[in-house]
């Protein structure tokens, strides 16, 4: 038995039984969701189409986020919640053979998937797959980044995730113009077709030995941070499964963790965010700045000792590189403990470098250890601080921009300033205060560390 995970692109920054507190239980069972009387015929047209029982004990309910699983019977940890074979699930194998042969390897599994979806909702009625993809939601309901316009994505602009959609926004137009070059999709598909059902993939899919698949019914579960239902990929038996962590009450809704995903991987993906994300983070840059005379030489120490710097959009080495920080929770007074990740301190203490022999010595130290440049704390107290404090600064300037845009968001809204947009401004905001709160308490973990070391 194995995890399934969700899809991952290459172009994009990715990065789904255990005792959960009494507080985390609550959370994750008891959200309200009413039941789904379209969907009642959903289930047994699913069983019927895999010849066996899927579940015995969920339905498809309404919830505050749209379609849901909610227990029809009392259930227990341990028990099988559903099991869906693979030959129901949607993978690239269920394209009409000719057009998989001829995109071959040239599009990703999830744009062959957005294909097959396409292609099933063209079919109509005549469509085998009519009960789910009509269940599928519409494109009004979906609020990915990839659909957010240039004023809307504004509003995320000190966030990394700005610069993803607008990379995933290339990605997804160059798979459309690969598959367009195949010559077998009519004229009448057009590239906002295509984003809507690599969004529907992206947001629903998971990863198997089938390459992408799109699950109907686990595919209406929906997610917490703080669950550890995961979906499992059975490869003797061929299917998909998923156990109970919790026991469950009738009409509770079931949720599952889709991954240990940030709000930005969220938004990106799923298109929402949550409040106080146990899986928070945010992507750092930091940059050797172009004044500095050691610049190429601090570039080729860091590249010989594989920390490699980012490439630019043509492909060229820029002078990036980019750090995942997530919160620091409390300061151990030894200043062990989790703090923020070794290999940004590392980078600061390398571009704090004055002199090539400073360097050379680093060069020396991560020869002697296991190879890792500037793991170690450096031996110059005052240099180690100020290290960590250009690390500060860093942060510090970071910290100020959030801000200013939380507050910008903050002001009151146009008239014209409603619906959709202002779901997804209320995202934008709830994005940019978890990665502020994970800026702080890094900050706050520097600030100790710097008195700390002034002190001894
Ligand atoms: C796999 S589907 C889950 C079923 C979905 N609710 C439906 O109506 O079909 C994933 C989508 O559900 C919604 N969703 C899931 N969990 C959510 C949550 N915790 N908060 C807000 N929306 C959520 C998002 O729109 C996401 O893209």
């Amino acid at each position: 038995m194995v995890i399934s995970h969700r899809v991952k692109l290459s172009n994009t920054w990715r990065p789904p039984c255990s005792v959960l507190t009494v507080i985390r239980r609550l959370r994750c069972q008891f959200t309200f969701s009413t039941c789904c009387s379209e969907c009642n015929d959903f289930l047994p047209w699913l069983e019927h189409k895999a010849g066996l029982e899927i579940s015995s004990s969920l339905s498809i309910g309404n919830s505050a986020h749209g379609k849901s699983l909610v227990a029809r019977h009392p259930i227990k940890a341990g028990d099988c919640l559903f099991k869906v074979p693979y030959n129901v699930q949607l993978a690239p194998d269920n394209l009409p053979k000719g057009i998989d042969t001829l995109l071959g390897d040239n599009v990703s599994n999830a744009a062959k998937v957005a294909l097959l979806v396409l292609y099933e909702q063209k079919l109509g009625h005549k469509s085998e797959w009519v009960p789910y993809i009509t269940r599928l939601p519409r494109l009004e309901y979906m609020h990915n980044t990839i659909f957010w316009d240039e004023n809307e994505l504004q509003m995320i602009q000190p966030s990394s995730l700005y610069q993803h959609t607008i990379m995933h926004k290339l990605f997804v137009e160059q798979e459309f113009l690969t598959i367009k070059k195949a010559d077998f999709i009519p004229d009448v598909l057009t590239l906002e077709d295509f984003k809507y059902a690599f969004s529907l993939v992206t947001s629903r899919a998971w990863e198997s030995s089938r390459g992408v698949s799109m699950i109907p019914f686990a595919d209406f579960a929906n997610h917490s941070d703080l669950s550890d239902t995961i979906v499992l990929s059975n490869e003797e038996e061929q299917l998909s499964e998923v156990i109970a962590d919790y026991s469950y009450a009738p009409g509770d809704e079931v949720l599952i963790r889709y991954g240990k995903f940030s709000n930005a991987r969220l938004l990106l993906d799923f298109g929402f965010t949550l409040p106080c994300n146990k899986y928070e983070q945010v992507q750092v840059e930091l940059s050797i700045p172009h004044e500095d005379n050691l610049r190429q030489l601090k570039l080729e120490l860091l590249s010989r000792h594989k920390m490699p710097i980012l490439k630019d959009v043509n492909g060229l080495s820029s002078s990036d590189k980019s750090f995942a920080l997530k919160e620091v929770r409390g300061y151990a007074h030894d200043g062990k403990g989790r703090g923020i990740p070794q290999s940004i301190r590392a980078f600061a203490r390398v571009v704090c470098c004055t002199s090539p022999q400073e360097m050379n010595d680093l060069a020396v130290e991560a020869a002697e250890n296991d190879g890792r440049l500037a793991r170690c704390p450096l031996k110059d107290k005052s240099r180690e601080i100020e290290a960590h404090q250009f690390l500060h600064s860093k942060i510090n300037e970071l910290i100020q921009e959030y801000n200013a845009s939380i507050k910008s968001l903050e002001l009151p809204t146009t008239l014209c300033m409603v619906g959709k947009h202002d779901l997804r401004r209320e995202m934008a905001q709830c994005l940019l205060i978890g990665e502020l709160r994970v800026l702080k308490s890094a900050a706050l973990w520097l600030e100790h560390y710097c008195a700390t070391l002034l002190r001894v």
